[in-house]
This record gives structure tokens, sequence and C-alpha cells, in this order.
């Protein structure tokens, strides 16, 4: 389908204002779609075939890892971060990394690695449970047996029973915040190490299910406003501890479809807020969480072939609006590009491209074939052929048996 001719959702928010009420988020969001509009405006007929800029996304992510701008001292303490970020939009462009590089990050993230269990934000840096995640993810990605011998199971399982709290929450690390992040990051961890014994998560599906609030999605804490980033890691920690019919599955799945802006394709993280290119991941990729754990649930009305939510208009927002002209993915138009919206961008962008469902699969891309992309795995965000590898080297492992495993949960957060 060209873009010119790709149906839109529904008409901007203009039409939808019938009490004429202005208010600074209604400005805001009317600012927006006239940016939006205009950026479209370039693929009027017959430039109407968006393209992806695969070469200048690889140029740009390549040099990531050799080379980081003055701009990302801010994130001195997310460098394995900046790793997954950039090898995650290499594999999903189906880009290889060569061997010699792939080394280099292996000992940078050895470096990461604390002393007494999980990954700090860099060198020395104390372990938290958010750069844990995305140096496990980054060394799975990268999937040699030099890789995966760099994570320590048996300290990264007693680093979870460390930060583990009474009411099966994690804090993110050692006396710091809880929220639903950090059960996702745990599980995932422990998943695909193969570490995860039923102790080191009671009571966190009663807490994360507890998270799910009034509007449907999912808070950082009970109470809290529902987001598609805390949605995300909620529905993903359950299907990992394969307890997602705990939530109310059928609400969640409306707050989610309405979070798909009428105008602009992409979708946005909370009612009344703007669209952001990294919530097609986060938000569209709970679609494919939630076709699943429905069908487990029994229910006949799926679809073989699409997803819940307006694949073509996304991929558009995507291709027309939040790629850079010099490589590299963003929020929205005139928003600066940014590893991290490069791979969540490239990852909804995966997302809606490909549909699969107990092996059947069907592709539904917007523009040339050539802009296809790897498909992604739906809870770790990693390709599917790396968590399996992931999985069958770890599983052989075995689960680390702790000496005295009542002694350490709490024992440094009472
Ligand atoms: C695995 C892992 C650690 C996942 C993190 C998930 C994630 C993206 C959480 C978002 C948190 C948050 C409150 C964003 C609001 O930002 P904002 O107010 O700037 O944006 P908004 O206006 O779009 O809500
Ligand atoms: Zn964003």
């Amino acid at each position: 389908m060209s873009a010119a001719t790709a149906p839109r959702i529904a008409r901007s928010s203009e039409e939808f204002t019938d009490n004429g009420v202005v208010t600074l988020t209604s400005i805001e969001q009317k600012r927006i779609e006239d940016i939006i509009k205009q950026a479209c405006s370039l693929f009027e007929p017959p430039l109407s075939e968006p393209n992806l800029f695969r070469d200048r996304h690889y140029q740009y992510l390549k040099k990531g890892l050799h080379h980081l701008s003055d701009a990302y001292e801010c994130l001195d303490a997310s460098r394995p971060w900046i790793c997954y970020w950039i090898l995650h939009g290499l594999e999903l462009l189906d880009e290889p990394v060569p061997d010699s590089l792939a080394s280099d990050v292996c000992a940078f993230l050895k470096l990461c690695q604390c002393p007494d269990g999980g990954f700090g934000g860099g060198p020395g840096q104390q372990a938290h449970l958010a750069p844990t995640y995305a140096a496990v993810n980054a060394l799975c990605i990268l999937g040699t047996e030099e890789s995966y011998a760099v994570i320590d199971r048996e300290k990264l399982q007693s680093f979870l029973y460390r930060i583990k709290q009474p009411n099966g929450d994690f804090c993110m690390h050692q006396g710091g915040e809880t929220d639903v992040r950090s059960a996702y990051c745990a599980a995932s961890v422990a998943s695909l190490t193969y570490i995860m014994e039923p102790k080191l998560f009671e009571g966190t599906a009663d807490w994360v299910v507890s998270c799910q609030n009034w509007e449907g999605g999912i808070g950082g804490v009970p109470g809290m406003e529902a987001h598609g980033g805390y949605t995300f890691c909620g529905l993903a920690a359950l299907v990992i501890l394969r307890k997602e019919r705990m939530l109310d599955l059928q609400r969640l799945l409306r707050w989610v479809v309405n979070r798909q802006m009428r105008f602009e394709g992409g979708f946005q993280g909370r009612t009344n807020k703007l669209v952001d290119g990294c919530y097609s991941f986060w938000q569209a990729g709970l679609l494919p969480l939630l076709h699943r754990s429905l069908m487990n649930e029994g229910d006949q009305a799926l679809s073989e072939q699409r997803w819940m939510f307006h694949q073509e208009a996304l991929q558009e927002y995507l291709l027309m609006c939040c790629q850079h002209v010099a490589g590299g993915l963003l929020d929205k138009p005139g928003k600066a590009r940014d590893f991290y919206h490069t791979c969540y961008c490239l990852s909804g962008l995966s997302v809606a491209q490909h549909f699969c469902k107990d092996g059947l699969s069907k592709d539904t891309i917007v523009g040339k074939e050539s802009n296809a992309l790897q498909p992604t795995h739906p809870i770790y965000n990693i390709d599917p052929d790396k968590v399996a590898r992931a999985l069958v080297h770890f599983s052989k492992l075995g689960i680390p048996t702790r000496v005295c495993p009542a002694d350490e949960p709490d024992k440094l957060n009472p």
C-alpha cells in the first residue's frame, strides 16, 4: 500500500473538539499534528513510497560502538544500555558484528559486572537491575561462548535475592526504588540465564497485578497513572512467570489500542500525552503478548493475520516522521536522534511488519520489501533465535544451588 493512499485511522484532534475548550494539552497536540502533516507532505505522489534508510541507520549505529559524542555524557550510568540499543538495532537491520568488536563489547561488559553480582551502569558502578537487563540482553545478542561466559550466574542470582522485597517486588538496586520495571528486568535476566527458581519470584505476580489501574493499563507502582513503559514491563514479566491471566486482559487491550494516535499513527505513552516513536515498541509490543495470552485463554475471535493495532499506520509514522536524514531514529519530527529511539523505533517497526501466531506468519510491509527488518522476540526484544540459543546454552548448566537460600533475601534490605 502506498503511503499516500493508506487509510488513516481517523481525523485530527480538531475534528473531535466538541466544546471548543482550548488547553495547553490541546494546543501542543495541534502543534504536533501540524508538524506531522508537514513531514508527511514530503511523501505526496510521486514520492509516495516511504523508504527505510537502512545504510544510514547502519552507519550511525556502527559508529556508536566506537565513539560517542559529548551528548552521551549524561548516560555514563547507562553504558550497557548503549551496547544493547546499538547491538539490537544492528541485528534488526541484519548487520553482523565483527568478531573483534564483539570481543571488545564482552570485555567492556565484564568490567561493568560487580564483584557481588549484577551489572552496573559502567565499570566500578553499583549493581543495578536496569543495566543488568541491558548487559544480559547485549551478551545474548552476541551469542558466543565468550559472551555467555561473561555472566556470573551464581552471583547474578544472589544479587536478585538481595534486592527482592518481602512484597514480591524487587528494588532496582540495593536501597533503591521499586517499580514494575524491576519485576520485568529480574524475570527477564533470570529466565534467559536459567537461574530462575520459584522462591525468587514468590509474590511478584501479585505485586505486578496490583499495579493495573482503573484505566486498564499498568502504572509504575499501585495507584499510579498507566504508562506504556510500565505496562510492557508488567505484562512481559507476567508472561515470563506464566501468570498473565491474573490481569484483566480485556481492559488492558482496550487501554493499549486507544493509545495509538488516530492522526499520527504512532503511539502515545499515556492518556492525553503526545506521540513518541519509542512507544512503537513499549505499546505496540504489547499486542503480540496480548494476542498470545488471549489465545491461551481460548479467545476464538483472534485474527490469524494481524495484530490488534493499525500496523500500516504505525509503519508510516516511523518511516515518514521518525527517521533522521543522516541515520538514526527519533521521538517525533524536530527532535534529536539517539540510540534509545533508534532501537525502539526499529523494534516497533519490526513488530508492525511481522505477525506470527502458532508458527504461522504474515508480513505486512509498508513501502518496498527491502524495508523489512528481522523479527524480534516479543518478551526479550532480541532476535528470537538468540533467545533460543541462550536458553539451550544456559539450561545445560542447570540452576545454581545456593548454600543457604533462607539467609540471603532481604539481608541488606530489611
Ligand atoms: C526495561 C525497562 C527498564 C523499561 C523502561 C520502560 C519505560 C520506557 C518506562 C517509562 C517511564 C516513564 C515514566 C516515562 C515518562 O516519560 P515522559 O513523561 O517524558 O513521557 P510521556 O510524556 O510520553 O509520558
Ligand atoms: Zn521516546
